[in-house]
């Protein structure tokens, strides 16, 4: 009687422990230099899921001012779109000195930005400084996603500590775990290595742990803005790998970004045609059937779901 008391406790708790949350897409993860207007102004023009104003490496050093021109932009108002899109601002890290002053101009001010984006965060302390941080700085019961960067050694080592940290304090504090980025250029500067397409090892490693907690995967930046052929290939690599997402630095990337993490017509045709057959064969009970020459059972009906949900939401 106890240990089925205990079995139904312990259940409960471990579906409760990764909740379900809101989806945002984030196709391309558009950086913006937080020192230029010019940019910024050209940004709010683009058909992009999501715009970063940048703090951290876009912005020399003698300019990370930038944060006042950040805050400036936020006091104004989300610009207004046809679709709606994540605004957000990336902070420096926390071994740069700057990250609290970046999160109390861009945290204190008429709106918030619908995400922070936190880089270099190497520990589950991190993390308990930024709830820290933010529990005093945001008022009115206002709330933020938040976006882990790892993009160190010792990130990937406590990758599933850092995750489980995320979870536990964002049931107390005023944020929202969203989504994982593969910081790729500066993992590469912290192992001593130049080139990065090697890292599928720790590419998977950061999906794998980003999914069962529910997080959002983004991929690395393919810093030759110009080659966009190369950017498309890559794009094709992450998604199949499970990336949700890509970050991109140059307008140009964006359209080819966008495009490549959604479903092609060919998948959506095959999704709508499997979904249908599956619930008529649902109704004659069958479990396990035939479809264009594949079996398709529980599993399979769920990735066509996964299509049709990401086709339409992007929409
Ligand atoms: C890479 C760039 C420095 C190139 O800039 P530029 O020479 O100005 O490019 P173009 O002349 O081709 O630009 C054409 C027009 O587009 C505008 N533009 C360019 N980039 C952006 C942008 N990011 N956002 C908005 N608008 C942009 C130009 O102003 C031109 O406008 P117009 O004259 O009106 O036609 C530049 O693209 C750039 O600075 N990109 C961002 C760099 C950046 O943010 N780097 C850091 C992020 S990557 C990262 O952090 C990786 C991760 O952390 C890791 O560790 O891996
Ligand atoms: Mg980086």
């Amino acid at each position: 009687m106890f240990r089925a008391i205990a079995v139904r406790f312990l259940s409960k708790q471990a579906v409760s422990k990764v909740p379900e949350r809101n989806y945002i897409p984030r196709r391309a993860l558009m950086y913006v230099p937080g020192d230029d207007y010019k940019k910024i102004n050209k940004a709010f023009g683009l058909d992009v899921d999501c715009i970063a104003l940048d703090c951290e490496d876009g912005v020399a050093l003698n300019k990370k001012d930038a944060r006042s021109n950040i805050r400036a932009v936020l006091d104004q108002g989300k610009p207004q779109k046809k679709k709606n899109y994540d605004f957000g601002v990336r902070v420096n890290s926390i071994e740069s000195g700057l990250c609290h002053q970046d999160l109390e101009s861009c945290l204190t001010g008429r709106n918030l930005p619908d995400t922070v984006l936190f880089p270099k965060v190497e520990e589950g302390d991190h993390l308990k400084w930024f709830a820290d941080e933010i529990r005093h700085l945001i008022k009115n019961n206002g709330k933020i996603n938040l976006i882990i960067y790892i993009e160190t050694a010792r990130a990937f080592i406590n990758l599933n500590e850092i995750c489980k940290t995320a979870m536990q304090l964002s049931k107390r504090f005023n944020f929202i775990p969203s989504a994982l980025v593969f910081g790729s250029d500066d993992f590469c500067a912290n192992i001593g290595q130049r080139i990065h397409w090697k890292f599928c090892m720790h590419g998977k490693k950061l999906v794998l742990v980003a999914k069962a907690y529910n997080l959002q995967a983004i991929d690395m930046v393919y810093i030759e803005y110009k080659d966009l052929d190369g950017l498309k290939l890559q794009c094709e690599q992450g998604m199949r790998m499970g990336y949700t997402g890509k970050q991109v630095i140059h307008p140009g990337q964006v359209p080819v970004v966008q495009e490549a993490f959604l479903p092609t017509k060919y998948q959506i045709e095959w999704a709508e045609g499997l979904l249908k057959s599956f619930e008529e064969h649902q109704k004659s009970g069958k479990g396990a059937f035939s479809y264009r020459g594949s079996m398709i059972d529980m599993p399979t009906m769920k990735q066509a779901q996964n299509i049709m949900k990401l086709a339409n939401l992007a929409e």
